[in-house]
């Protein structure tokens, strides 16, 4: 049966990166996305808004929704500090199996833990199943149209705190029109927008940081 792009990019990350090296793995990843298949990996210039927001915010515990191949959780886990955690959830199986062999590659699997499902399912249990208290940081970049929903369903289970940071890929690029209007008519958070363009493309593309008030 034929690759998928996925088994494609874990293959030539498998061959080209430095196993335990989690900034090659992220190097490999882009050259292999850049230059050879394009994959909807949060990518370099974006991936360098990322780095700083979350060096800014220094969590201790952290959320991201959208696996996909594990380029983000990688890219995120190697600057948390030894006792942080990073807990991401992916919908499709097929990708979290990559993404597991990523993330373990890249030497980082102690500080990340993948969850299967759906997020409005397993957003639920991260207080009493994975003994969250509550998040320092959200990164989201699941399916566009689930950002508010999961957003408000943080609130509900009391998993944001003051000072709490949410970062979302894509406002412009699929777009998420809805999140955006949401957010910055929302008096709990403070929005800062951060322009940049797709992964990999020369297409618009942005980022939107929201801060939970409490
Ligand atoms: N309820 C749930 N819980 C968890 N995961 C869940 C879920 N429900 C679904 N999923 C699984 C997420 C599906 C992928 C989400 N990401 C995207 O859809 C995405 C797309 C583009 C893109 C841009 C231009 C194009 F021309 C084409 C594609 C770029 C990106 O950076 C993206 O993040
Ligand atoms: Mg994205």
């Amino acid at each position: 049966m034929d690759q998928s792009k996925e088994q494609r990019i874990l293959n030539f990350v498998l061959q080209n990166a430095v196993r335990g090296d989690p900034q090659s793995v992220v190097d490999t990843i882009d050259k292999y996305c850049s230059q050879k298949e394009w994959a909807m990996n949060v990518g370099d210039e974006k991936g360098l808004i990322l780095d700083k927001i979350l060096e800014e915010a220094k969590p201790s515990t952290s959320l991201e929704l959208g696996t996909y191949c594990g380029y983000s959780a990688v890219r995120m886990a190697r600057l948390l500090k030894p006792s942080a955690r990073l807990l991401t959830i992916e919908f499709n199986p097929k990708f979290a199996a990559i993404a597991k062999q990523i993330i373990e590659f890249a030497g980082v699997q102690e500080k990340v833990k993948i969850l299967e499902g759906p997020s409005e399912e397993i957003i639920p249990q991260l207080k009493k199943k994975h003994e969250v208290d509550t998040l320092d940081f959200v990164f989201l970049d699941h399916w566009k149209e689930r950002y508010t929903p999961d957003t408000i369903l943080l609130q509900e289970c009391g998993l944001l705190r003051k000072g709490t940071v949410i970062l979302a890929d894509n406002i412009i690029c699929p777009g998420a029109p809805e999140f955006i209007n949401y957010i910055r008519n929302n008096s709990h958070f403070v929005c800062t927008n951060y322009p940049s363009h797709l992964e990999y493309m020369k297409v618009k593309d942005a980022m939107e940081k929201a801060v939970f008030l409490g």
